[in-house]
């Protein structure tokens, strides 16, 4: 795409908590066009005619669960590149929809914390997990949430998994006197989801050894810590061929 043509954006989920943040953020970038709003609580035909009608280079989507593997598709079929920060999609998902975009040559971001403190938090993780493979992650966020646990979370957990080998925490014999007690289970360690009014976005880390513990802790402590991510993510998504999981394969 030519460097000096403004990338024409709408957003999904525009009235949202950060879909209005994302709305702020793309008007006051020159580099950036704002089209307007997509809803696509309507049929096919109905969405491909406002998709058609706004024109967009990019597709940012900050929506809900139940809604975002259908706008991948959607995004697909029309050629537009999405930048997707919703989460819930499952790992099933995202590696059909990996292929599907490769075999297309269409570019697309699925990034589920776009806040470089929270990326930075995963990558210190995962390089802790190879020197102190006993760890747990505690996840916190506002009690509005749909989805548990949370995509940074379940991203965390897939670099620890692959830094270390399968090792099954915990007493052999533990037992939960009231379920759930001890979080989920993901390659034999533990995620904690904690949801209450007045939290935004938290992730803490820890790791036991032999007399020593190890705590890794990220704070968005407003949403306009995602935004530099996604602004990065929209400008780098027209250069793309290929769909990718994770803010981190867009830094050096
Ligand atoms: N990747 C990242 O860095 C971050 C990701 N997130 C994720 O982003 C998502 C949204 O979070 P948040 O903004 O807090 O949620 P909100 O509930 O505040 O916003 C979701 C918005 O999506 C709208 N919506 C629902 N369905 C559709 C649809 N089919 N088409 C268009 N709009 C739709 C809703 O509209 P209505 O109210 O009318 O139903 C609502 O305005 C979540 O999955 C969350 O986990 C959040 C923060 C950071
Ligand atoms: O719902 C949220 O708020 C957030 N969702 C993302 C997630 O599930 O990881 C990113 C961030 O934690 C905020």
């Amino acid at each position: 795409m030519a460097e000096d043509k403004q990338i024409r954006v709408t957003i999904a989920g525009a009235n949202g908590r950060m879909g209005q943040e994302a709305v702020k953020m793309v008007q006051g970038d020159p580099g950036l066009l704002y089209v307007g709003p997509i809803d696509t609580r309507g049929t096919d035909e109905e969405v491909k005619a406002r998709f058609a009608q706004l024109q967009p280079d990019v597709l940012v989507d900050f929506t809900t669960p139940q809604h975002v593997y259908r706008h991948l598709q959607l995004a697909l079929q029309l050629g537009i590149r999405p930048v997707v920060g919703t989460t819930g999609l499952t790992a099933e998902q995202i590696a059909e929809l990996t292929e599907q975009y490769k075999t297309a040559g269409l570019g697309g971001v699925i990034a589920p914390n776009f806040a470089i403190g929270a990326i930075l938090c995963m990558k210190f993780a995962a390089m802790a997990a190879k020197y102190m493979p006993h760890v747990e992650i505690i996840e916190l966020h506002h009690d509005r949430k749909l989805d548990a646990p949370s995509g940074t979370a379940i991203k965390t957990a897939e670099m620890i998994a692959a830094s270390r080998n399968t090792l099954r925490q915990g007493h052999p014999d533990e037992e939960e006197s009231i379920a759930g007690a001890r979080g989920a289970d993901y390659d034999g360690f533990r995620i904690h989801s904690v949801r209450l009014p007045g939290l935004v976005a938290h992730q803490e880390v820890l790791f036991g050894a032999t007399g020593q513990t190890l705590s890794i802790r990220h704070d968005s402590i407003s949403r306009e810590s995602f935004m530099p991510g996604v602004n990065m993510a929209i400008k780098a998504v027209v250069n793309l061929e290929q769909l990718v999981y994770g803010l981190e394969h867009l830094l050096d």
